[in-house]
């Protein structure tokens, strides 16, 4: 069953406890800090209604995110279902539904994975599957350490209790990107933790309105945002970023997925396909978000008549290449898709190139940005403060007057500079750029990991077969 944006709205009013600038946030839907991109959100669910998407988004009633692709052709559909949720919002909700819904199905297709040597997981996880495909439920997930977890006061969320239905979880995870708007949340751990680090070795799912669950809030951008039209992306996509703080939550037995197991804790995201999949909704939103980067630069080229300059020409070149890039990743991790446990679980992305696609997007989203702020010049900065000048009946025909340029009207251009502002210059283009480069992990971790996911071997006996061809007495 899909569920309606309204129906979405309505289950985010269980009484969670968000807490934002000093003051507790009593409904999300309504509050000015969060409504407008709640609204949002429920939006991606109404797209499931429309009859031109609901084909691509639904397969026999269930988001087609949540199945376990068996086909390179399953693969292909899933990423057109993602383009599609990517689109609503220009690629600037990250994470939307489909993110963790693929990241479940990874656990789905590989439950094995989940039982440990002292805890069994697996009835859980494919639970925990079930309970998002059925319900159509948004899960956030918090998996970062919390920076005091690297000093002697270790505030990381930790196990303080067993009890006959469940366990006692106290500290705190970081960062809940989109937690405030989700169903759920998927509390874990993704760096290797050590083998008697037993009390940080657990994975559970818990609803937003258990006792003893807050959400400490960043600032919202969509709180300052003057109106839609001087902010059109932070004002309704500002998806929110807030740090889990337990205070003695209990989880029952049904919602942990691992428990006190070092090893399986952080087994469930490399040996599942749960991580491949993530990174094909999420390489898949990239692509959309720089195509909409690229057409920002072509429409301001042409709003500052420099368009048509060879500079500028192949300014644009370089950034129409650089979707290329980020497509032909999305396309070669189908194209390269294995077999999860010899078929059984279906099938995943390429893992190579998966794992690639995060070094590719860290770094080609700054360089795509600054290209783009190069183009437009300082009429980015200089503008009107709000809409309102040019409502004003003195000031409005000065706006209107000195603000167009040939073809193009003050209303026009003032719109399309603000839009720029807002996703290259804002406070909350600031955000994204540092959410693409570390959304998925730290540079250290996972330029690491590319030297044991990537073909070392096959690039070093290429060198060494180049090395062996030849001798000192080699001659030409
Ligand atoms: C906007 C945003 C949204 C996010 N959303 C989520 C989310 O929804 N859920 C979630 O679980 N996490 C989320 N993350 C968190 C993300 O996973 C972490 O930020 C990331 O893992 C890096 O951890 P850190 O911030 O503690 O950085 P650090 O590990 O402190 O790294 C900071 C810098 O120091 C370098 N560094 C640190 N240690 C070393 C070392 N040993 N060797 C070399 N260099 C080192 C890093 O490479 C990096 O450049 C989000 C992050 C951002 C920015």
């Amino acid at each position: 069953m899909t569920r309606s944006g309204q129906e979405y709205l309505e289950g985010l009013r269980d009484g969670r406890e968000i807490w934002l600038d000093g003051e507790r946030a009593e409904d999300v839907t309504a509050h000015p800090a969060f409504r407008a991109s709640a609204a949002s959100f429920a939006g991606l669910y109404d797209l499931a209604d429309d009859p031109v998407h609901r084909p691509v988004l639904v397969q026999d009633g269930v988001r087609r995110a949540c199945a376990v692709p068996r086909s390179y052709e399953d693969l292909v559909a899933r990423r057109r279902a993602f383009r599609t949720t990517a689109a609503a919002s220009y690629g600037f909700l990250g994470r939307t539904p489909d993110y963790m819904a693929a990241g479940a199905a990874g656990f789905a297709a590989a439950p094995a994975v989940f039982t440990g040597e002292t805890f069994d997981g697996a009835d859980h996880a494919l639970a925990f599957h079930r309970r998002i495909a059925e319900g159509d439920l948004h899960v956030a997930f918090t998996l970062t350490n919390p920076a005091s977890g690297r000093g002697e006061d270790d505030l990381t969320l930790r196990v303080v209790e067993e009890r006959d239905g469940g366990i006692v979880v106290r500290g705190a995870k970081t960062i809940g990107t989109g937690a405030v708007f989700a169903d759920e949340l998927l509390v874990g751990t993704i760096e290797p933790l050590a083998a008697d680090d037993t009390e940080r070795a657990v994975t559970f799912s818990v609803r937003l309105d258990t006792p003893g669950l807050k959400l400490i809030s960043r600032t919202s951008y969509e709180e300052r945002s003057r109106s839609v039209f001087d902010h059109p992306l932070s004002s309704r996509y500002d998806e929110n970023d807030a740090m889990l703080v337990c205070e003695d939550v209990f989880v029952p037995w049904e919602r942990v997925l691992t428990y006190r197991d070092p090893a399986t804790t952080g087994a469930i995201w490399w040996q599942t396909p749960a991580y491949p999949n993530l990174v094909h909704q999420a390489a898949t939103r990239f692509w959309t978000k720089l195509e909409f980067l690229t057409g920002l630069a072509i429409l301001l080229t042409r709003s500052n008549g420099t368009e048509k300059l060879p500079p500028v020409t192949q300014a644009l070149g370089r950034l129409l290449g650089m979707v290329a890039q980020a497509k032909a990743f999305v396309l070669a991790a189908e194209a390269s898709y294995e077999e999860v446990d010899g078929g059984r679980g279906g099938v995943r992305p390429g893992q190579e190139i998966s794992f690639a696609q995060r070094i590719m997007a860290g770094e080609l989203y700054p360089r795509a940005v600054q290209d783009v702020k190069l183009l437009a010049g300082g009429a980015l900065v200089q503008l009107p403060a709000s809409g309102r000048d040019l409502l004003h009946p003195e000031l409005g025909p000065l706006v209107r007057r000195y603000f167009a340029t040939p073809g193009h009207s003050a209303e026009d251009r003032v719109k399309l500079l603000k839009l720029a502002w807002d996703a290259l210059g804002s406070e909350f283009a600031g955000r994204h750029e540092q959410y693409e480069r570390f959304y998925h992990g730290a540079p250290h971790v996972y330029l690491t990991m590319q030297t044991w996911a990537g073909s070392a071997g096959e690039c070093e006996n290429l060198a060494r077969a180049c090395l062996d061809g030849y001798g000192l007495g080699t001659t030409r």
